[in-house]
């Protein structure tokens, strides 16, 4: 059995409850692991660092759906080059829909929306007018954002600055923004609420939900000798 180096993981309905409220024994559990945890969010920064921080874990976090990625706190982040794309597009589509912008000024490499629109209905309007971008929903927002920036292209990005292949990683994760980290990682568990499509890569999927999956995921990797 091959060993894993790391672990790539969600947080927003992966190591919370479904009100995003986070699970205590899920992040005693990442605390203890005694390998690198990765969070990996489609939030902003701060969000994904005061989480990292607060559980114990050493800042290492892909946010922004890959656009925003840190290795440590109070070092500079590593920023992709895709606002400027996602604001022509919000602007477009702001003129067909009414559209709730989230996390004000924070974010720098995508736009996040409130779930009051459909997001394929914004994909939809997109289709022939020349953006690279894609509209997601996360079941926690919407996310305007560019096609070349993801969870995957983050965790290959920091495999490459922990000196690790991305392949070392185990992801672990609920909604269509951890498609292609299950992609690019070497094993992918899906919790139970998880995205159907998600599911269908996944490697393993959990019987229990939310944080409770986490658990039982970490429980099994440790059970298994997977680190
Ligand atoms: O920011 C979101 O929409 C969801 O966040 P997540 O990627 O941590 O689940
Ligand atoms: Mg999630």
């Amino acid at each position: 059995m091959m060993k894993f180096k790391a672990l790539a993981i969600d947080i927003d309905g992966t190591i919370t409850y479904s009100d995003r409220r986070l699970h205590f024994l899920a992040a005693e559990h990442l605390r203890n692991l005694g390998i690198p945890v990765v969070l990996a969010t489609g939030n902003v920064l701060c969000y994904a660092a005061a989480t990292s921080k607060l559980i114990g874990l050493g800042g290492k976090v892909i946010s922004e759906n890959g656009g925003v990625i840190s290795t440590g706190f109070d070092t500079n982040p590593h920023i992709s080059e895709s606002m400027e794309e996602c604001e022509k597009a919000f602007s477009y589509l702001s003129n067909r829909f009414d559209l709730i912008r989230l996390d004000g000024d924070l974010r720098k490499t995508e736009i996040a929306l409130r779930r009051n629109v459909n997001a394929d209905d914004l994909q939809a309007s997109l289709e022939g007018a020349g953006f690279y971008i894609e509209v997601i929903d996360t079941q926690f927002a919407l996310h305007i954002k560019s096609k070349k920036v993801n969870k995957g292209t983050g965790l290959e990005k920091m495999a490459s600055l922990m000196d690790l292949d991305v392949s070392d990683f185990i992801a672990i994760g609920d909604s269509v923004n951890d498609r292609e980290m299950f992609e690019v990682a070497g094993y992918g568990i899906a919790v139970d609420n998880a995205d159907p499509g998600l599911k269908l890569i996944a490697d393993h999927v959990t019987s229990m939900s939310f944080g409770e999956g986490t658990v039982e995921a970490l429980q099994i990797l440790c059970r298994r000798d997977f680190f």
